[in-house]
């Protein structure tokens, strides 16, 4: 997948190097730790630090809990103070969804009932006024708000416990040694970012990824049919399949984005040539707090289309759109849905999974 990342522009390219990528959930980095703005570490600091820091810090080798909120607290201690972390002038971007947050308990692992109660009523107030599903280009289709409530938390729960496990989150890092501004864990095979290959085991520690559970490919099953009936509404004449083909996922990606983190612009094409040239569409769904995502024809951040990706949001892209450049310019803060953040438990940030077929 993530080709093509040197083509960012600078700018973007150095807002990956954020410090807070190292003291996320690495108890042993302390405050004040790390290079200072949003500069990129030099090479001899990048040698030191450990390969994969959320791995070795962590006393039992397994991976920290990334989606809990828990953790907010060391996360926020060892915040710099860089443009990034600042909530700044509300603007329609960071403008919380409702102007709600100072109803909202400030600690959402104890609301009371009437919290919980204004919470629901307004997610409904704004789900009455989401935007429509639409078909952002040919092969690439929006299917806005669409995984419910319930299965956001059911998937929250099994990325959290999978991603405690052997092959559970870590933060990776480039071929350059570059640590990349998220978590990632992989199902199904493994992806190294390093390499640029998919492998039966990760090279970093052995650890064989678990299975795509059934429940997840059902959803994507079902959404790459919500996707045909969108095209075929569309466009009558078409087969949907020759737009976006059917497939049957052996790989998820799972990244989790803490609220300073990004992903450049990228292909995904580290899949078969077979799977590439077919087209097989990559199925991605968003859960937590929105983000702005960048997609177009090139590496060209100045020239991509921005598209808000919600809670519950799935794209799709396959067919001509299936090596369409897209990215992550930023997490927009306080996003989640108010009653999904606090019945889970998850910490602010945006969970990810992209279903791939090798
Ligand atoms: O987080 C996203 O929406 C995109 C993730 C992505 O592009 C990838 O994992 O290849
Ligand atoms: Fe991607």
């Amino acid at each position: 997948m993530f080709s093509s990342l040197h083509s960012l522009s600078s700018e973007f390219w150095r807002s990956r190097y954020v410090p807070d990528a190292f003291a996320m959930v690495d108890p042993s980095v302390k405050k004040g730790q790390g290079s200072a703005g949003n500069e990129r570490p030099s090479s001899a600091k990048r040698r030191q630090s450990p390969k994969i820091p959320s791995l070795q810090s962590d006393s039992s080798s397994l991976p920290a809990d990334v989606l809990s909120f828990s953790v907010r607290v060391s996360e926020e201690e060892n915040l710099p103070n860089t443009q990034n972390h600042q909530k700044g002038p509300e603007t329609p971007e960071n403008k919380t969804p409702g102007g709600c947050s100072s109803e909202v308990p400030v600690n959402p692992s104890t609301p009371s009932r009437l919290d919980i109660c204004k919470v629901k009523n307004r997610e409904i107030r704004k789900a009455s006024l989401q935007k429509a599903s639409e078909i952002l280009r040919p092969g690439m289709v929006l299917l806005k708000n669409y995984i419910s409530h319930a299965d956001q938390m059911k998937i929250i729960k099994v990325c959290r416990d999978l991603g405690l496990g052997a092959g559970g989150f870590y933060r990776p890092c480039f071929e350059s040694g570059g640590k990349m501004n998220l978590q990632m864990m992989c199902l199904g095979m493994n992806w190294d970012p390093e390499k640029k290959v998919y492998e039966k085991r990760r090279s970093v520690d052995g650890a064989v990824p678990p299975g795509i559970p059934d429940e997840f490919k059902q959803i994507v099953k079902r959404a790459v049919t919500e996707s045909h009936a969108l095209v075929k509404e569309k466009h009558r004449k078409c087969n949907p399949e020759d737009r976006i083909p059917s497939m049957q996922p052996d790989i998820c990606i799972v990244n989790f984005y803490a609220r300073t983190d990004n992903l450049g612009l990228h292909q995904d094409k580290d899949e078969s040539k077979e799977s590439l040239d077919k087209g097989l569409p990559v199925v991605s769904i968003s859960i937590g707090d929105s983000a702005n995502f960048l997609y177009g024809d090139d590496g060209d951040a100045g020239k991509a289309t921005k598209v808000v990706l919600e809670s519950g949001d799935v794209l799709i892209f396959g067919g001509k759109s299936r090596h369409v450049f897209h990215g992550i310019t930023s997490i927009l803060p306080d996003t989640a849905p108010k009653a999904l953040a606090a019945e889970a438990n998850l910490r602010p940030g945006r969970l990810n999974l992209t279903f791939r077929e090798y």
